[in-house]
Protein backbone atom coordinates (compact mmCIF):
# COMPACT_ATOMS: atom_id res chain seq x y z
CA UNK A 1 0.00 0.00 0.00
CA UNK A 2 1.69 3.19 -1.06
CA UNK A 3 -0.82 6.02 -0.84
CA UNK A 4 -3.61 6.98 1.51
CA UNK A 5 -6.00 7.04 -1.40
CA UNK A 6 -5.30 3.46 -2.43
CA UNK A 7 -5.71 2.25 1.18
CA UNK A 8 -9.07 4.01 1.56
CA UNK A 9 -10.22 2.83 -1.89
CA UNK A 10 -9.33 -0.76 -1.16
CA UNK A 11 -10.98 -0.61 2.29
CA UNK A 12 -14.17 0.84 0.83
CA UNK A 13 -14.23 -1.76 -1.97
CA UNK A 14 -14.50 -4.63 0.49
CA UNK A 15 -18.06 -5.91 1.04
CA UNK A 16 -17.55 -5.50 4.80
CA UNK A 17 -16.58 -1.84 4.96
CA UNK A 18 -14.40 -0.80 7.90
CA UNK A 19 -16.01 0.51 11.05
CA UNK A 20 -12.76 2.19 12.09
CA UNK A 21 -10.38 3.36 9.40
CA UNK A 22 -7.02 4.99 9.97
CA UNK A 23 -5.34 6.54 6.95
CA UNK A 24 -1.74 7.62 7.14
CA UNK A 25 -2.10 8.48 10.83
CA UNK A 26 0.82 9.99 12.70
CA UNK A 27 1.31 10.94 16.31
CA UNK A 28 4.20 12.89 17.71
CA UNK A 29 4.95 13.68 21.31
CA UNK A 30 7.11 16.77 20.95
CA UNK A 31 9.88 15.63 18.65
CA UNK A 32 9.25 11.90 19.21
CA UNK A 33 7.32 10.32 16.36
CA UNK A 34 5.45 7.49 18.07
CA UNK A 35 3.41 6.68 14.93
CA UNK A 36 4.15 7.48 11.31
CA UNK A 37 1.89 6.90 8.30
CA UNK A 38 -0.20 4.19 9.95
CA UNK A 39 -3.15 2.88 7.96
CA UNK A 40 -5.47 0.32 9.48
CA UNK A 41 -8.95 -0.98 8.68
CA UNK A 42 -11.01 -2.60 11.45
CA UNK A 43 -14.08 -4.51 10.29
CA UNK A 44 -17.05 -5.92 12.17
CA UNK A 45 -16.96 -9.66 12.68
CA UNK A 46 -13.15 -9.73 12.35
CA UNK A 47 -10.30 -9.94 14.83
CA UNK A 48 -7.57 -7.51 13.87
CA UNK A 49 -4.39 -8.35 15.75
CA UNK A 50 -1.93 -5.52 16.29
CA UNK A 51 1.47 -6.93 17.13
CA UNK A 52 4.72 -5.22 17.92
CA UNK A 53 7.67 -5.10 20.24
CA UNK A 54 8.09 -2.68 23.15
CA UNK A 55 7.95 0.89 21.91
CA UNK A 56 6.47 -0.10 18.52
CA UNK A 57 3.53 2.25 19.04
CA UNK A 58 0.73 -0.17 20.03
CA UNK A 59 -0.33 1.82 23.10
CA UNK A 60 -0.27 5.07 21.17
CA UNK A 61 -2.46 3.52 18.48
CA UNK A 62 -5.09 2.30 20.94
CA UNK A 63 -5.01 5.58 22.87
CA UNK A 64 -5.96 7.39 19.65
CA UNK A 65 -8.86 5.05 18.88
CA UNK A 66 -9.94 5.01 22.56
CA UNK A 67 -10.04 8.82 22.80
CA UNK A 68 -7.12 9.32 25.19
CA UNK A 69 -4.86 11.07 22.66
CA UNK A 70 -5.54 12.87 19.42
CA UNK A 71 -3.50 12.11 16.31
CA UNK A 72 -1.28 14.78 14.79
CA UNK A 73 -1.53 13.86 11.10
CA UNK A 74 -3.61 11.74 8.73
CA UNK A 75 -7.25 10.85 9.20
CA UNK A 76 -9.33 8.57 11.39
CA UNK A 77 -12.92 7.78 10.53
CA UNK A 78 -15.55 5.82 12.41
CA UNK A 79 -18.49 4.58 10.34
CA UNK A 80 -17.23 6.70 7.47
CA UNK A 81 -17.15 9.94 9.44
CA UNK A 82 -13.89 11.74 10.27
CA UNK A 83 -13.32 11.84 14.04
CA UNK A 84 -10.92 13.44 16.51
CA UNK A 85 -11.94 12.16 19.92
CA UNK A 86 -11.32 14.52 22.78
CA UNK A 87 -12.22 12.06 25.55
CA UNK A 88 -12.67 8.33 26.16
CA UNK A 89 -16.40 9.03 26.57
CA UNK A 90 -16.60 10.18 22.93
CA UNK A 91 -14.97 6.98 21.77
CA UNK A 92 -17.31 4.91 23.93
CA UNK A 93 -20.33 6.81 22.66
CA UNK A 94 -19.23 5.88 19.12
CA UNK A 95 -19.45 2.22 20.09
CA UNK A 96 -15.75 1.65 20.85
CA UNK A 97 -15.05 -0.09 24.16
CA UNK A 98 -11.52 -0.55 25.48
CA UNK A 99 -10.49 -3.21 27.96
CA UNK A 100 -7.10 -2.36 29.41
CA UNK A 101 -4.67 -4.91 30.79
CA UNK A 102 -4.91 -3.30 34.24
CA UNK A 103 -8.69 -3.40 34.15
CA UNK A 104 -10.68 -0.46 35.40
CA UNK A 105 -12.68 -2.68 37.72
CA UNK A 106 -13.30 -1.92 41.40
CA UNK A 107 -11.69 -4.95 43.10
CA UNK A 108 -13.70 -4.78 46.32
CA UNK A 109 -17.07 -4.46 44.63
CA UNK A 110 -19.11 -7.49 43.63
CA UNK A 111 -18.98 -8.97 40.16
CA UNK A 112 -22.47 -7.69 39.27
CA UNK A 113 -21.73 -4.15 40.55
CA UNK A 114 -18.62 -4.12 38.39
CA UNK A 115 -20.62 -5.33 35.42
CA UNK A 116 -22.84 -2.24 35.74
CA UNK A 117 -20.20 0.22 36.98
CA UNK A 118 -21.06 3.61 35.47
CA UNK A 119 -24.28 2.23 33.89
CA UNK A 120 -26.29 1.36 37.01
CA UNK A 121 -29.98 0.53 36.68
CA UNK A 122 -32.17 2.46 39.10
CA UNK A 123 -35.86 2.40 39.94
CA UNK A 124 -38.46 4.62 41.56
CA UNK A 125 -38.55 8.39 41.96
CA UNK A 126 -35.49 8.33 44.25
CA UNK A 127 -33.46 6.38 41.73
CA UNK A 128 -32.59 3.54 44.06
CA UNK A 129 -30.22 0.93 42.64
CA UNK A 130 -32.19 -1.98 41.23
CA UNK A 131 -29.83 -4.64 42.57
CA UNK A 132 -32.08 -7.60 41.73
CA UNK A 133 -32.42 -6.56 38.10
CA UNK A 134 -28.71 -5.85 37.69
CA UNK A 135 -27.77 -9.21 39.22
CA UNK A 136 -30.21 -11.03 36.96
CA UNK A 137 -28.96 -9.30 33.80
CA UNK A 138 -25.30 -9.77 34.74
CA UNK A 139 -25.94 -13.47 35.29
CA UNK A 140 -27.83 -13.82 31.99
CA UNK A 141 -25.14 -12.02 30.01
CA UNK A 142 -22.27 -14.00 31.51
CA UNK A 143 -24.17 -17.26 30.95
CA UNK A 144 -24.85 -16.26 27.33
CA UNK A 145 -21.11 -15.94 26.84
CA UNK A 146 -20.60 -19.30 28.57
CA UNK A 147 -18.75 -17.65 31.47
CA UNK A 148 -19.29 -19.55 34.65
CA UNK A 149 -18.90 -17.52 37.84
CA UNK A 150 -20.84 -19.30 40.58
CA UNK A 151 -21.18 -16.35 42.95
CA UNK A 152 -21.77 -12.89 41.49
CA UNK A 153 -21.74 -11.40 45.00
CA UNK A 154 -18.04 -12.10 45.44
CA UNK A 155 -15.63 -9.20 45.00
CA UNK A 156 -14.29 -9.04 41.46
CA UNK A 157 -10.77 -8.90 42.95
CA UNK A 158 -11.19 -12.55 43.96
CA UNK A 159 -11.64 -13.70 40.37
CA UNK A 160 -8.72 -14.97 38.34
CA UNK A 161 -7.13 -12.57 35.84
CA UNK A 162 -8.77 -14.50 32.99
CA UNK A 163 -12.22 -14.34 34.56
CA UNK A 164 -11.85 -10.58 35.11
CA UNK A 165 -10.99 -10.10 31.43
CA UNK A 166 -14.04 -12.17 30.48
CA UNK A 167 -16.35 -10.09 32.71
CA UNK A 168 -14.99 -6.93 31.08
CA UNK A 169 -15.53 -8.37 27.57
CA UNK A 170 -19.11 -9.48 28.40
CA UNK A 171 -19.82 -6.04 29.88
CA UNK A 172 -18.59 -4.27 26.74
CA UNK A 173 -20.77 -6.49 24.53
CA UNK A 174 -23.83 -5.98 26.74
CA UNK A 175 -23.48 -2.21 26.58
CA UNK A 176 -23.48 -2.27 22.80
CA UNK A 177 -19.83 -2.08 21.76
CA UNK A 178 -19.34 -2.35 18.01
CA UNK A 179 -15.57 -2.27 18.35
CA UNK A 180 -13.70 -3.87 21.23
CA UNK A 181 -10.08 -2.94 21.88
CA UNK A 182 -8.27 -5.49 24.02
CA UNK A 183 -4.92 -4.30 25.35
CA UNK A 184 -2.66 -7.34 25.83
CA UNK A 185 -5.47 -9.36 27.48
CA UNK A 186 -3.38 -12.52 27.73
CA UNK A 187 -0.03 -10.96 28.67
CA UNK A 188 -0.21 -11.71 32.40
CA UNK A 189 -2.00 -15.07 32.09
CA UNK A 190 -0.94 -18.69 32.06
CA UNK A 191 -1.77 -21.09 29.25
CA UNK A 192 -5.19 -22.23 30.53
CA UNK A 193 -6.47 -18.79 31.38
CA UNK A 194 -5.18 -17.39 28.10
CA UNK A 195 -7.17 -20.10 26.35
CA UNK A 196 -10.34 -19.05 28.17
CA UNK A 197 -9.84 -15.39 27.23
CA UNK A 198 -9.07 -16.28 23.60
CA UNK A 199 -12.33 -18.24 23.48
CA UNK A 200 -14.29 -15.14 24.53
CA UNK A 201 -12.44 -13.00 22.04
CA UNK A 202 -13.76 -15.36 19.35
CA UNK A 203 -17.27 -15.14 20.86
CA UNK A 204 -17.10 -11.34 20.69
CA UNK A 205 -16.07 -11.60 17.02
CA UNK A 206 -18.90 -14.06 16.34
CA UNK A 207 -21.32 -11.59 17.96
CA UNK A 208 -20.40 -9.27 15.07
CA UNK A 209 -17.98 -7.04 16.94
CA UNK A 210 -14.83 -5.69 15.33
CA UNK A 211 -12.09 -6.75 17.74
CA UNK A 212 -8.69 -5.07 17.96
CA UNK A 213 -6.44 -7.51 19.80
CA UNK A 214 -3.16 -5.97 20.92
CA UNK A 215 -0.52 -8.57 21.72
CA UNK A 216 3.16 -9.42 21.79
CA UNK A 217 2.33 -13.07 21.25
CA UNK A 218 2.10 -14.31 17.63
CA UNK A 219 0.83 -17.72 18.81
CA UNK A 220 -2.16 -16.15 20.56
CA UNK A 221 -2.74 -13.84 17.62
CA UNK A 222 -2.65 -16.65 15.08
CA UNK A 223 -5.04 -18.84 17.06
CA UNK A 224 -7.86 -16.31 16.73
CA UNK A 225 -6.91 -13.54 14.28
CA UNK A 226 -8.35 -12.80 10.83
CA UNK A 227 -6.05 -9.90 10.10
CA UNK A 228 -2.54 -9.12 11.34
CA UNK A 229 -0.80 -5.79 11.55
CA UNK A 230 2.78 -5.65 12.82
CA UNK A 231 4.08 -2.28 14.02
CA UNK A 232 7.78 -1.52 14.13
CA UNK A 233 9.16 1.77 15.41
CA UNK A 234 5.82 3.45 14.82
CA UNK A 235 5.31 2.22 11.26
CA UNK A 236 3.27 -0.63 9.79
CA UNK A 237 5.81 -3.32 8.92
CA UNK A 238 3.21 -5.90 7.87
CA UNK A 239 -0.52 -5.84 7.14
CA UNK A 240 -1.93 -9.12 6.00
CA UNK A 241 -4.78 -11.59 6.23
CA UNK A 242 -4.68 -15.02 7.73
CA UNK A 243 -4.85 -16.79 4.38
CA UNK A 244 -1.66 -14.99 3.32
CA UNK A 245 0.62 -15.85 6.22
CA UNK A 246 1.65 -18.87 8.26
CA UNK A 247 2.26 -18.89 12.01
CA UNK A 248 5.97 -19.42 11.31
CA UNK A 249 6.11 -16.34 9.08
CA UNK A 250 4.23 -14.25 11.63
CA UNK A 251 6.54 -15.43 14.41
CA UNK A 252 9.63 -14.64 12.33
CA UNK A 253 8.24 -11.21 11.52
CA UNK A 254 7.62 -10.54 15.21
CA UNK A 255 10.99 -11.91 16.26
CA UNK A 256 12.66 -9.36 14.05
CA UNK A 257 12.73 -11.21 10.71
CA UNK A 258 15.35 -9.60 8.52
CA UNK A 259 16.82 -7.69 11.49
CA UNK A 260 17.56 -11.00 13.22
CA UNK A 261 19.26 -12.32 10.11
CA UNK A 262 21.41 -9.19 9.87
CA UNK A 263 22.27 -9.46 13.57
CA UNK A 264 23.19 -13.11 13.15
CA UNK A 265 25.46 -12.13 10.26
CA UNK A 266 27.13 -9.38 12.33
CA UNK A 267 27.66 -11.74 15.27
CA UNK A 268 29.29 -14.27 12.94
CA UNK A 269 31.72 -11.58 11.82
CA UNK A 270 32.58 -10.63 15.42
CA UNK A 271 32.90 -14.23 16.58
CA UNK A 272 33.31 -16.54 13.56
CA UNK A 273 33.71 -19.64 15.80
CA UNK A 274 30.24 -19.28 17.23
CA UNK A 275 27.39 -20.94 15.39
CA UNK A 276 24.71 -18.39 16.19
CA UNK A 277 21.71 -20.24 14.90
CA UNK A 278 22.30 -23.28 17.11
CA UNK A 279 19.70 -23.84 19.84
CA UNK A 280 20.47 -21.97 23.07
CA UNK A 281 22.42 -23.91 25.66
CA UNK A 282 24.17 -26.12 23.09
CA UNK A 283 26.99 -23.76 22.09
CA UNK A 284 29.06 -24.35 25.23
CA UNK A 285 29.06 -28.09 24.87
N1 LIG B 1 3.45 10.37 26.53
C1 LIG B 1 4.56 10.18 25.83
N2 LIG B 1 5.50 11.13 25.72
C2 LIG B 1 6.61 10.95 24.99
N3 LIG B 1 6.91 9.81 24.30
C3 LIG B 1 6.01 8.83 24.38
C4 LIG B 1 4.80 8.93 25.14
N4 LIG B 1 4.11 7.77 25.02
C5 LIG B 1 4.84 6.97 24.22
N5 LIG B 1 5.98 7.61 23.84
C6 LIG B 1 7.03 7.06 22.95
O1 LIG B 1 6.39 6.64 21.75
C7 LIG B 1 6.93 5.40 21.28
C8 LIG B 1 5.84 4.35 21.16
O2 LIG B 1 5.40 4.01 22.49
P1 LIG B 1 4.15 3.07 22.79
O3 LIG B 1 3.96 3.09 24.28
O4 LIG B 1 3.01 3.48 21.96
O5 LIG B 1 4.67 1.65 22.31
P2 LIG B 1 4.14 0.18 22.66
O6 LIG B 1 4.23 -0.60 21.40
O7 LIG B 1 2.81 0.28 23.30
O8 LIG B 1 5.19 -0.36 23.68
P3 LIG B 1 4.96 -1.26 25.03
O9 LIG B 1 4.60 -2.62 24.57
O10 LIG B 1 6.31 -1.18 25.68
O11 LIG B 1 3.90 -0.55 25.82
C9 LIG B 1 8.05 5.05 22.25
O12 LIG B 1 9.25 5.53 21.73
C10 LIG B 1 7.67 5.80 23.52
O13 LIG B 1 8.82 6.12 24.26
Amino acid sequence: MTTTESFADEAAASPNSPIVLLEDVGKSYGNINALRGVSLAVRQGEITCVLGDNGAGKSTLIKIIAGLHDYTSGRMSVNGEERHFSSPRESLDSGIATVYQDLALAPLMSVWRNFFLGNEITRGPFRQLDAAKMKRIAEEELTKMGISIPDLEQPVGKLSGGQRQCVAIARAIHFGAKVLILDEPTAALGVNQSGVVLKYIVKARDAGIGVIFITHNPHHAYLVGNHFVVLKLGRVALDTHRSQITLEQLTTEMAGGSELEALSHELREIDPGRVVDQPQGRDDE
